[in-house]
């Protein structure tokens, strides 16, 4: 099928597995005939045979279900590069980013996952970024108002150089002037990058040491005296994209009340459609956990490809991407990275229909979530969805205006 089209965007190949396939054909074979052997002589050994047949015939199943999830491993190739002379117009992408508590998930943590989205290699005014804070926290709204001054410089400096790793506490981990011998503007500039970055964290550090992190007025005025567990809605808007190369930056807390459930993640994921849908209403959107990074500035794109390179959009709803955790343990003894799951399973799936999502790093189409673009909503069976809702244009616009 994309081998029809002028421009392929991705291709799946299959890989070569016959050695894999022989030895879980024996393995099959080895586990029928435990599992003959079992029945046959079951009268002589009695119960505790019967219970051994139960145990490994429910092995077997399980076994025969991962062999078969494994059976079609592919290999996706995508080419980015042909994504502009196919698709000059580039559709837009709303990224979302959920943060829940200031003290567990300290804020500069969330900056620098916020910063990586922002840096990524796709045109600035194609994206936003939303960032939904259940914390409510004006620590959090600081950090990201503060980091948002440091886009500017930190998303310039990225694409000039290419940097590949975009969350600067991963980049500035390697001190590159040393290990090679870089030119001395790319030297100067990245020092002085360093040095904004180690102001902007000992700002963050040094507000979270204090009571509040600035004066609560003007735009910081919402939090004085806010309860984080009962407050009405929050929206900012920290970064408009008018003539600088960085992507919007959105603030939001959703509203909590006592008596009702919030529903964690769940609910913040459903304010950050909503909202977005009304602010920027993307076609496709990210969804990013604090605590993870993109590790890759092709993502926007290599996801792109496989999302509008479809004969029909109702092919493919979303593109789920493998985590991989860092500080992990000399050849992951423990099993933390998740190789099997990440690897050999979603390499097999993906030769299916597809792994599951799983919670972050996945594209989604936005229709996929609620079924229908705002333009069609009077159409979902009668029912009014939530984007016709006046009380919420409202409050919207309102918001809108006053930020
Ligand atoms: O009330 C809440 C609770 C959590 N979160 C956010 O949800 C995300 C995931 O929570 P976390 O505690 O980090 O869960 P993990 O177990 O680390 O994450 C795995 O499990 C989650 C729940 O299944 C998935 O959402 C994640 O994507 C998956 O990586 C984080 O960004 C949180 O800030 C909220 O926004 N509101
Ligand atoms: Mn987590």
């Amino acid at each position: 099928m994309a081998n029809e089209i002028p421009f392929p965007l991705y291709h799946k190949n299959a890989r070569k597995n016959t050695i894999q396939r022989a030895l879980d054909t024996t393995l099959l074979f080895l586990l029928i005939s435990l599992l003959f052997y079992r029945l046959l002589s079951l009268k002589t050994h009695g119960f505790v045979w019967l219970l051994a047949l139960l145990c490994e015939s429910w092995f077997t199943f399980f076994w025969f279900l991962i062999v078969n999830a494994k059976w079609n491993p592919v290999d996706i190739k995508t080419y980015p590069q042909s994504l502009e002379p196919r698709f000059p117009e580039l559709p837009a992408v709303d990224m979302f980013v959920t943060t829940a508590d200031p003290v567990r998930e300290p804020p500069i943590m969330t900056v620098n996952t916020v910063l990586s989205l922002l840096a990524v290699d796709y045109p600035a005014d194609k994206l936003a970024c939303y960032v939904s804070d259940d914390g409510c926290s004006a620590l959090t709204f600081y950090s990201l108002v503060e980091s948002s001054k440091f886009a500017k410089l930190w998303v310039r400096f990225c694409k000039k150089y290419k940097v590949q790793v975009r969350a600067p506490f991963r980049y500035f981990l390697e001190d590159p002037i040393s290990t090679s011998a870089p030119n001395l503007e790319f030297k100067e500039e990245w020092e002085k990058i360093k040095a904004e970055y180690e102001h902007l964290c000992l700002k963050i550090k040094e507000a979270s040491r204090k009571s509040a992190p600035c004066n609560l007025t003007h735009d910081f005025a919402v939090f004085a005296n806010i309860e984080t567990s009962n407050h009405p809605t929050i929206i900012k808007i920290i970064g408009e994209n008018c003539e600088e190369d960085v992507p919007h930056l959105v603030y939001i807390s959703r509203e909590k009340r006592p008596k009702y459930p919030h529903h964690f993640k769940a609910g913040a994921m459903n304010v950050l459609s909503r909202v977005s849908g009304l602010m920027t209403n993307a076609p496709f959107t990210l969804n990013v956990d604090c605590d993870m990074f993109v590790n890759n500035p092709q993502v926007v794109r290599q996801a792109l490809c496989q999302l509008v390179g479809r004969e029909s959009e109702r092919d493919m709803g979303f593109i789920q991407y493998p985590q991989c955790f860092y500080n992990a343990t000399k050849d992951d003894p423990y099993g933390n990275q998740m190789v099997v799951l990440m690897e050999y399973m979603g390499r097999g799936l993906a030769g299916l229909q597809g792994p599951p999502y799983s919670g972050t790093g996945c594209f989604h189409r936005r229709k996929v979530i609620y079924g229908a673009w705002p333009g069609n909503a009077a159409s979902i069976n009668g029912n009014i969805p939530f984007f016709n809702s006046i009380l919420f244009y409202s409050y919207y616009a309102h918001i809108h205006y006053t930020c």
